[in-house]
């Protein structure tokens, strides 16, 4: 036996450990105190050992108070606890940070579908990190940057047709605006707290690779913007296609958003979220149930990608009928193009057909996946984590079937988009409730 683990067994008898990060600093601060307490006890004596550290214990039990949890099994190694400490607020306050980024992430994908549903998203014809910044203000620039926007197909082959002024273009260019400006603020709203953080030595080593990535992604994202607006700046096929940006590039600005996400989300609740409290019995079925979470959780996250296809190639407008499309269960036109691959990303019939069965599939497996919840002693957090998911699973196939329905309303549309990220959100949720369980 390690003496780490001696240690561990001298302050909590059996096979109790307290593993909660709140303990992990003070364990770590006593420990000079349990060393002396262990020589004394001359090793070979545990349970003098255990009767000696007994007054440390209930140190810790005062000081951690009721909140922290105890969880079966001794699995922390001496290299884990001699990592140097942070204390209980830092991590509380990363955690309360990432849930604002990610908050401010689920508002970029408002403010982006909101743009594209007003048909906004291809009024700014340039891209630039800081001259963007500032709109235009006197009367002579707005009427440049109409006119400039004026030799791009969208105008020419839509609004001029629909007689557009500069005060409908007014409209189009600040939704947009906002959209790039939410974007820069969620840059902001990472990097500078994730600077003091750094600075004042809050960030574990393990955040400190991801928040690399978290880096890197919010650079990708707002790359994949503009090289999606850039594909409805540029002529279409056909003169007399309307002019929209490419179905790929909104599925990946889209999805890389939806990873950014749940990214920021898993790290929070990671950080506030205390460790559930589970019964050893039920081993096996609590690891099958944490497989089957992360199974819930990719299949909301694909079919929230085919939902992107739908929205890129205005595939919401094919087919209005649900459950049959027109009176058919399949209809008619599933692979009209060639070569056939085309047609899972092409052709507008296909990505709706595609769309509807990978939700009402995903509906039925969080159907299953919440009985299968409901036989095991879950705890009561994972328990609600569990309904919710189950409640919202049914809210987010009504969006969609209205928005179907009346022919995609922008207010149904967008409610419908946010419903996935919110879907997402409680898939993720269940997900970390159950990471706790035993292996
Ligand atoms: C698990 C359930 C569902 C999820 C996660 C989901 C997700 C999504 C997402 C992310 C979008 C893209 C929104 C955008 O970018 O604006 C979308 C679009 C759409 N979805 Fe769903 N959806 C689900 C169920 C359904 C159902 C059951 C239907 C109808 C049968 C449906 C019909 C539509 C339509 C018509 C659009 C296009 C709306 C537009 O053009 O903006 N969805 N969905």
């Amino acid at each position: 036996m390690s003496t780490m683990c001696a240690l561990h067994r001298a302050l909590f008898t059996g096979r109790t450990v307290i593993r909660s990060r709140t303990c992990r600093p003070m364990m770590n601060n006593m420990l000079p105190q349990l060393f002396s307490c262990f020589k004394t006890a001359n090793q070979r004596n545990f349970h003098s050992l255990i009767r000696m550290a007994a007054p440390l214990r209930s140190t810790v039990k005062s000081i951690t108070g009721q909140s922290r949890q105890l969880l079966p099994g001794i699995r922390k190694s001496a290299t884990q606890a001699s990592t140097p400490a942070l204390p209980a607020y830092t991590q509380k306050a990363i955690g309360w940070w990432l849930v604002g980024c990610s908050g401010m992430v689920f508002g970029a994908v408002v403010l982006g579908g909101v743009t594209r549903l007003t048909e906004s998203g291809l009024s700014m014809v340039d891209w630039k990190l800081f001259k963007d910044m500032k709109p235009p203000r006197s009367q002579e620039e707005w009427v440049a940057e109409f006119e400039r926007y004026k030799q791009f197909p969208e105008y020419i082959y839509v609004n001029k047709h629909n007689e557009m002024t500069l005060s409908d273009f007014k409209f189009i260019f600040y939704m947009e605006y906002a959209h790039r400006m939410w974007g820069r603020l969620v840059g902001i709203t990472f990097l500078l707290p994730a600077a003091y953080f750094l600075k004042k030595g809050w960030v574990s080593k393990a955040l400190k690779p991801r928040l690399a990535i978290y880096t890197a992604l919010i650079g990708f994202q707002g790359f994949l913007g503009w090289y999606m607006v850039k594909s409805g700046l540029q002529e279409q096929a056909k003169s007399t296609d309307v002019p929209r940006v490419s179905q790929y590039r909104l599925a990946s600005h889209l999805g890389s958003a939806f990873l950014l996400y749940s990214l920021f989300l898993y790290q929070a609740l990671g950080h506030l979220l205390s460790p559930n409290k589970l019964p050893d019995t039920h081993l096996k079925q609590f690891v099958k149930l944490r497989g089957l979470s992360h199974g819930v959780m990719a299949t909301v996250f694909i079919t929230a990608l085919s939902g992107a296809f739908v929205a890129g190639l205005d595939a919401g407008l094919v087919y209005n009928t649900w459950p049959k499309m027109a009176d058919r269960w399949i209809p008619s036109d599933l692979f009209s193009y060639s070569p056939t691959w085309k047609n899972i990303f092409e052709n507008p019939t296909t990505v709706q057909f595609n769309h509807r069965n990978l939700a009402e599939s995903t509906v039925i497996a969080i159907c299953g996946f919440w009985w299968m919840c409901r036989k095991a002693p879950l705890p009561p957090r994972a328990r609600l984590a569990c309904n919710c998911l189950l409640g919202m699973a049914f809210v987010q196939a009504t969006l969609g079937i209205s928005t179907l329905l009346m022919y995609v309303p922008t207010h149904l549309a967008a409610t419908h988009q946010s419903g996935s990220l919110v879907l997402l959100s409680f898939a993720i949720w269940v997900a970390h409730e159950l990471k706790r369980m035993p292996k």
